[in-house]
């Protein structure tokens, strides 16, 4: 299958997803380029799997749209579809089958493949003769991951895939998904809540706080740019030229900072630390 390069693999415009009077999923927009690897943020509850869900049809959104390489998801033609992977949270049923008879099922739906990936069968490490339901929560891990790459789809999602991956498997695997969306140039999607593998991984980092994306961001724009400003008077900050999204007694951490902005004499300018500026900019405060 020839995907257009020139399309792009996923645009969500203005997604609200309510369950009830819930409102899970704010007007979010966004877009993922080719190749682009995107980190998905945001404290529990703040809708990460919701988005997840509308982001693979599985939920219908109630307002907005989603669209995979340029058709809406809920649409999606079988050969697009073929060109997605997803991994879930948690990966249910197919008990009763071997781990081997398992990847030939679900391999079959994509007609005729090349073989798996070594490095990625390596990396799974599981036996094909394994029922299973017999399998560890990080091997059921392992095989969600390896069902999801072995067709080496064009757009990967990921909702927290490393939660039962032991150090090693994790670090690894961080790796693997690096190596694999430079070789293929597939865009991927990841949820999770260990920060620094998403730092490390990343091209671009979304976070969002009770269903509203707060900030959309490449990654080295937001290393560049992220600064707490801190001032003994800190009020006369407030009125720069930055987005404020976050803050503490002593001042402000905003984005967009540059140097050439003048700041008042005796403002200290701090890199916030990657976990710190995560809790400022999910936190819920109330107004
Ligand atoms: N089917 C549902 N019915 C009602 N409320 C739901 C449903 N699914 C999700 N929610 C609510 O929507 C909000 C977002 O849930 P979601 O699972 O998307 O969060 P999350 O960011 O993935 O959280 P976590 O980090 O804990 O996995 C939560 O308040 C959740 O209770």
């Amino acid at each position: 299958m020839n995907i257009r390069k020139d399309v792009l693999p996923v645009q969500v415009t203005d997604l609200t997803k309510r369950f009830g009077s819930f409102t899970a999923l704010d007007g979010v927009s966004f877009t993922v380029k080719p190749g682009e690897t995107v980190a998905l943020l945001g404290r529990n509850g703040a809708g990460k799997s919701t988005l997840i869900g509308c982001l693979m049809g599985f939920l219908v959104p109630d307002q907005g749209s989603v669209d995979l390489f340029g058709q809406n998801v809920l649409d999606l033609p079988r050969d697009l579809r073929a060109r997605t992977g997803f991994v879930p949270q948690t990966m249910t049923g197919f008990g009763a089958f071997t781990v081997g008879k398992l990847i030939d099922y679900i391999g079959a739906f994509y007609g005729t493949l090349p073989p798996i990936d070594p490095a990625l069968l390596r990396w799974a490490d599981l036996d094909p003769k394994k029922i299973v339901k017999s399998l560890s929560g990080g091997q059921r891990q392992r095989l969600a991951i390896l069902l999801a790459m072995r067709h080496e789809p064009d757009f990967l999602v990921l909702d927290e895939p490393v939660a039962s991956l032991d150090p090693h498997a994790r670090r690894d695997f961080m790796n693997l998904l690096g190596d694999y969306a430079r070789r293929t140039g597939a865009s991927v999607l990841i949820s999770s809540h260990i920060l620094s593998d998403l730092e490390r991984l990343c091209s671009r980092l979304l976070f969002l706080r009770q269903g509203q994306l707060v900030l959309d961001v490449p990654t080295t724009v937001f290393r560049a740019t992220t600064r707490w400003l801190d001032h003994a008077t800190p009020h006369i900050l407030s009125d720069l030229p930055f987005q404020i999204i976050g803050q503490r007694e002593t001042g402000f951490l905003v984005h967009g900072w540059s140097e050439d902005v003048i700041l008042p004499e005796g403002t200290t300018i701090s890199v916030p630390d990657f976990e710190d500026a995560f809790l400022e900019i999910t936190a819920t405060r109330t107004a």
